[in-house]
């Protein structure tokens, strides 16, 4: 077990303005993006965390040039992809599961590996649909290696998504630089993180990309150039959810600046999850405001377009009153740990009565108390824990730094929200 970390308790309502910095999911896929373009390219305020890091160097090792701007921008000039090469995936799905048809495109032997976690995450649908759109690859999950020749046909490809979004994502990042483009279908169990493939989407259309997704769960990106981009990156509203809860379970007000509109991210989500739970959120000028009350609700929600909520809406639910229920999140089993298992492992532990269904989650708010709540490697489930520990006296959180996945200082900025209560 790593040193645990003393989750602060809120000694009352938190009052704070926290800025998040950028989204993993739209940094990963502009990263991507960029190394294939046509020009230098310029990422504003992307996030710079364990994640996205993993990108860029895993991008810079097949040949792409990624380099530091004057405000904590990332300059990107794409070059010839090329071998030997080792990429790093950590634990991060973008990485494993979108970086591999890059290599494809490149020439030589490029090595994948990543975390032990890592290992045991489904990516054989990836892996075998690169394969059936011609290219080289050894093995179906990490480590594997590709044998990229500079080029790849492309074509039509039917696969079971229903583990993952990002086997789609992944495949349609690079198509355009695919000889034939590439038509992706989905047959199977259910899509889950469907709005995460609309961010794939539009991305590619941002850049120039003719994709069509006039039918169901297909899509076809034709093949042509990427536009080189200058992109100013959204904060991450999915790590936004713990701060927010926060507010909600405290009954104070957080507000989160910068949110956006209107955005492709599914994070946005959790406006009407925490305003379904009880709490007032308001969208202003300032930002995104969530304010608590009284006892918050329970929830019964279909969180498949949004299940990287789930260690969120966990903690808020065992916070609440009554029985909430989590459904369509089948596919977290797969995610950086089992995330139903874990949830249920770690709130039981607390004193709390939570059953995991075919599907998701039984979460009956029970009085909880004090203990080591496990990450399991998990950065959501660090913060799922950094949640309870605000009203539950003496929670203990192990590995804490996991958070730097995607949260460069999440302590900090958590110390910077309680402190900043007046
Ligand atoms: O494409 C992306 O950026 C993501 C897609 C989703 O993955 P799954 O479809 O595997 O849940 C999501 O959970 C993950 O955090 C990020
Ligand atoms: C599932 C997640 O991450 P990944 O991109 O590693 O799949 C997540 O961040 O909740």
């Amino acid at each position: 077990m790593t040193q645990l970390w003393p989750a602060p308790v809120a000694d009352g309502p938190v009052r704070a303005t926290v800025a998040l910095p950028g989204s993993k999911s739209i940094t990963n896929r502009a990263l991507v993006l960029a190394a294939l373009a046509d020009g230098p390219s310029t990422l504003r305020a992307p996030l710079r965390s364990r994640d996205t890091e993993l990108m860029a160097a895993a991008l810079r090792s097949l040949g792409a040039q990624i380099q530091d701007g004057p405000d904590g921008s990332w300059l990107v000039a794409p070059a010839e992809l090329r071998g030997p090469a080792r990429v790093d995936c950590g634990l991060a799905g973008t990485v494993m599961r979108f970086v591999p048809p890059v290599a494809a495109l490149g020439v030589g032997r490029i090595e994948f590996d990543g975390d032990a976690q890592a290992r045991t995450r489904p990516l054989d649908t990836v892996l075998d649909a690169l394969r059936s759109l011609g290219a080289d690859i050894t093995g179906t999950s990490l480590p594997f290696e590709v044998r990229g020749t500079g080029s790849l046909a492309g074509g039509k490809v039917t696969i079971d998504a229903s583990a993952s979004s990002q086997f789609v994502s992944g495949l349609l990042l690079s198509a355009p630089r695919f000889a034939e483009g590439v038509t992706v279908r989905h047959v199977g169990e259910t899509l889950p993180s469907q709005p995460h493939i609309d961010m794939t989407v539009a991305m590619l259309r941002a850049a120039g990309v003719e994709v069509t997704d006039d039918e169901p769960e297909t899509w076809t990106v034709a093949p042509g150039p990427i536009r080189a981009m200058d992109l100013a990156i959204e904060p991450d509203l999915s790590n936004a959810t713990p701060f927010l809860a926060a507010a909600a379970v405290t009954g104070g007000s957080v507000t989160v600046p910068g949110w956006p509109a209107e955005t492709t991210q599914p994070g946005a989500a959790i406006r009407d999850i925490l305003s379904d739970m009880g709490a007032t959120v308001t969208l202003d000028e300032a930002g995104l405001t969530v304010t608590g009350g009284g006892e918050l609700a329970s929830i019964d929600i279909d969180l498949r377009e949004v299940g990287e909520l789930t260690p969120t809406v966990a903690a808020l639910a065992a916070l609440a009153s009554g029985t909430s229920r989590l459904r369509g999140i089948a596919h977290l089993r797969g995610h950086e740990t089992d995330r139903l298992a874990a949830l249920e492992a770690e709130l039981n532990k607390l004193g709390g009565a939570v059953r995991q269904t075919d599907d998701g989650l039984l979460i009956e708010a029970k009085p909880l108390h004090r203990g080591v709540w496990h990450s399991y490697a998990d950065h959501r489930m660090a913060t799922a824990g950094a949640i309870l520990g605000l009203r539950i006296p003496d929670v203990q959180v192990d590995d804490i730094a996991t958070t730097g996945k995607t949260i460069p200082d999440f302590t900090g900025m958590w110390a910077n929200m309680l402190g900043a209560r007046a």
